[in-house]
């Protein structure tokens, strides 16, 4: 192995041991998120709230791009990914109430 390649293998597996960091990161902060949405879930079907809030929604998401924006994410990215989990958590919510 060369000293450039074995450099290159070198900093492929830092960059990949912060990747492995990362997506614990998330994994644990989905898992969080989510007690709180089974919750919200169960407080919605004993009150008979609806499952979906379209206003809280649009807030959340605008949050989201502007955050996504000042974080350097690309905020269509990070819309697709909260509605994509949102969508689950509303299908978890309509669960509770059948
Ligand atoms: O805040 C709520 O009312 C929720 O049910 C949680 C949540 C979310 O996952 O953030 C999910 C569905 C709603 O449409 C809005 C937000």
């Amino acid at each position: 192995m060369t000293d450039a390649s074995s450099r290159a293998a070198e900093l492929l597996k830092e960059h990949r041991d912060s990747i492995d960091r990362l997506d614990a990161v998330l994994v644990y902060t989905l898992a969080e998120r989510f007690k709180h949405t089974q919750a919200v879930g169960r407080l919605k079907a004993e009150h008979a709230l609806p499952p979906s809030d379209p206003l809280r929604e649009s807030q959340q998401i605008e949050r989201l791009q502007r955050m996504a924006l000042d974080a350097d994410l690309d905020p269509e990215f990070a819309k697709n990914f909260l509605n994509f989990i949102i969508g689950e958590v509303i299908q978890h919510h309509k669960k509770h109430q059948s």
